[in-house]
């Protein structure tokens, strides 16, 4: 589907919910219309009672008989009608303002709700600057030309039907004559357009990979630092924002051309409105008077005939940019959303265990990262997942709680496949710590009640504790009220780790998946996450990406990962005694990370 169909459609599915705006709008643009378009023909009239008027003067056999009153009557409609189009496109400029702001709004709202409905794919397949540029560039650029184009495009084009109705209504010849030029005209424009489209379409995706780079860049920042990459990162941005100055500069060149091209096209135009009409006058068909004011009449459509073109070709640029950014938002738009079964059942706990099926797993197709995985767990027991980097651990845990589907095999709570449990029930049962803890806007309370944002302070208060996070928190000048926005960078990544425990504790989670950081954090700290770890495992069905050989001595089955597949399962003494893989990495003291 081409670009202005993909925008056209995502435009009609935000703007008709404002239909009635826009019929009142339109029903006065078309008076507007009326008014602009009617007007020559007062003025033609008005010349030619002037004409008139001022041939009875000249005579002295007629000059009691002249008189200006029909001239003045005329000229007064004709103003009449300037004053008529201003007041009904200021009051449809006012309405369309308000359908702009409510519907770039509902924009906005729809994609920032697309976000929470779809796959964690596209969160894992696009970058975060990527991402953002659709809702700031994109959305940008799609509420300033709804904000400058939109009344412009409705009267380009009802001025435009309103003048064809009314040349053909004067002058069939001349209406024909005025509009010869067009095809010409049409073809220049559709060319240069063409090009004008290629280079915007280039230009929104070159400012997406540069906000990513950026993003990236802002992220890595202390990375960038340590290794000494200011230099290479600059350079890395200039090649960014290069391209993004040429992709710029030609749409703006070729969207630049545009306009000239079509005002040389309506001069062009009115040259020959005026050698025609001047032989129609010549050939005596009609009075002079009248052949008069046909070439005055029709010079004036002859310049007004390109205006709506001109409008548009030069607000051309504005309305490319918003159809990129309407595709690009509509692309976010029909990504597929997460599957959630109508009628998923509820799910209150895992009392007989849980079950990976033989499963088989690809991100992509025809490249399976997952080979017939098969692990079994009872209640209340902890799995420790070790293996080399990339053997597929992460994986696992995005199988666990469907942010991915198995692509064969299955995975049970007791007994029952996790993709028929309803998606909010099966995530409310299962907790997530990750390597890489995450705090949001709002005070540590908010942080720690998060998933569960109902939660009474005493229970906040004893997920800190069992965290054993609670000293460290009620140390703080404003305690569990301290804003972790401002605050964010004086937490240590220890300290973060144990209020992202406290959150999981606080939502109680029945299976528990684990990602056990890496990060070196000082002898206190490790000690109290462990026993922190160990409080929040304790009586839960857990998974823990383990790095700790305590965590792996711990583990009721340890779970021996390599290129996607199992190649080792029991508990420690069982591995040491079948002395393979794992009995090697733990004699020579490998990490397992
Ligand atoms: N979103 C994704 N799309 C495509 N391939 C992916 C994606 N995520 C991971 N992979 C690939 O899947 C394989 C397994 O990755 P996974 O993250 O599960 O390994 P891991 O054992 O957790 O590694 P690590 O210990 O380094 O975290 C790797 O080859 C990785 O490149």
């Amino acid at each position: 589907m081409s670009d202005l169909k993909i925008a056209g459609k995502y435009y009609w599915h935000y703007l008709k919910r404002y239909w009635r705006g826009f019929a009142i709008s339109v029903i006065l643009i078309a008076f507007s219309t009326w008014c602009i378009v009617i007007a020559p023909t007062y003025l033609g009239r008005a010349v030619e009672e002037l004409t008139q008027y001022l041939q009875q003067w000249t005579n002295p056999a007629t000059r009691g008989q002249a008189s200006l009153g029909s001239f003045n009557h005329t000229l007064v409609i004709y103003v009449l009608l300037y004053a008529g189009d201003a007041a009904s496109i200021f009051i449809s400029s006012l309405i369309l303002a308000r359908v702009t702001a409510y519907s770039t709004g509902t924009m906005r709202v729809g994609l920032f709700r697309k976000m929470q409905r779809m796959r964690v794919q596209y969160f894992d397949t696009h970058s975060d600057g990527d991402i953002l540029a659709r809702f700031t560039s994109d959305l940008d650029n799609i509420f300033n030309a709804m904000n400058q184009a939109l009344l412009e495009i409705l009267l380009a084009v009802a001025q435009f039907v309103g003048l064809l109705i009314v040349m053909f209504n004067q002058n069939v010849t001349m209406a024909w004559v005025t509009m010869a030029s067009t095809p010409v005209a049409l073809i220049v424009a559709a060319l240069v357009m063409r090009k004008a489209g290629v280079a915007v379409n280039r230009q929104q995706d070159d400012i997406g990979r540069l906000n990513g780079y950026i993003n990236e860049q802002i992220t890595g920042q202390k990375i960038l630092i340590t290794n000494g990459l200011q230099q290479d990162s600059l350079k890395g941005f200039h090649a960014y924002n290069a391209k993004v100055r040429q992709s710029a500069l030609s749409g703006q060149i070729w969207s630049g051309i545009l306009n000239p091209l079509m005002q040389g096209m309506s001069l062009l135009n009115t040259a020959i409105v005026i050698f025609f009409g001047s032989w129609l006058a010549l050939n005596g068909q009609m009075s002079t008077g009248a052949a008069l004011a046909l070439v005055v009449v029709f010079v004036n459509y002859a310049q007004q005939y390109y205006q709506p073109i001109m409008s548009l070709t030069s607000l051309y640029s504005m309305i490319q940019l918003a159809i990129t950014g309407a595709r690009r938002v509509d692309e976010v738009r029909r990504q597929p959303d997460e599957v959630n079964p109508t009628d998923g059942l509820a799910l209150q706990g895992i009392d007989s265990g849980l079950k990976i099926d033989n499963v088989r797993f690809s991100y992509v197709p025809d490249k399976e990262i997952l080979h017939g995985i098969t692990i079994d767990v009872h209640p209340g027991e902890m799995v420790a997942l070790v293996g080399p980097t990339g053997s597929g651990k992460t994986t696992v845990m995005n199988l666990l709680n469907r942010f991915y589907d198995v692509d064969s095999g299955r995975i049970t709570f007791d007994g029952t496949d996790i993709r028929r449990f309803d998606l909010q029930a099966l995530r409310k049962n299962v907790g997530i710590v990750l390597q890489e803890p995450q705090l949001f806007t709002g005070t540590i309370a908010d942080n720690i009640r998060y998933g569960d944002p109902t939660a009474r302070m005493e229970r906040v208060i004893a997920a800190a504790k069992q965290a054993n996070i609670h000293d460290f928190i009620v140390s703080l000048p404003a305690g569990y009220e301290t804003e972790v926005s401002d605050e964010q960078s004086i937490f240590s990544a220890g300290q973060k780790q144990l209020m992202s425990i406290a959150r999981t504790i606080l939502t109680n989670p029945r299976l528990l998946i684990l990602d056990e950081a890496t990060s070196n954090v000082d002898t206190v700290t490790e000690a109290n996450i462990q026993a922190a770890m160990d409080n929040v495992i304790q009586g839960r069905t857990s998974f823990v990406i383990a790095h700790r050989l305590k965590t792996i001595l711990n583990a009721d089955k340890i779970v021996v990962l390599k290129d996607g597949a199992i190649i080792e399962q029991g508990n420690h003494a069982q591995l040491l005694n079948e002395n393979g893989f794992y009995a090697e990495l733990y004699r020579n003291q490998m990490v397992f990370d």
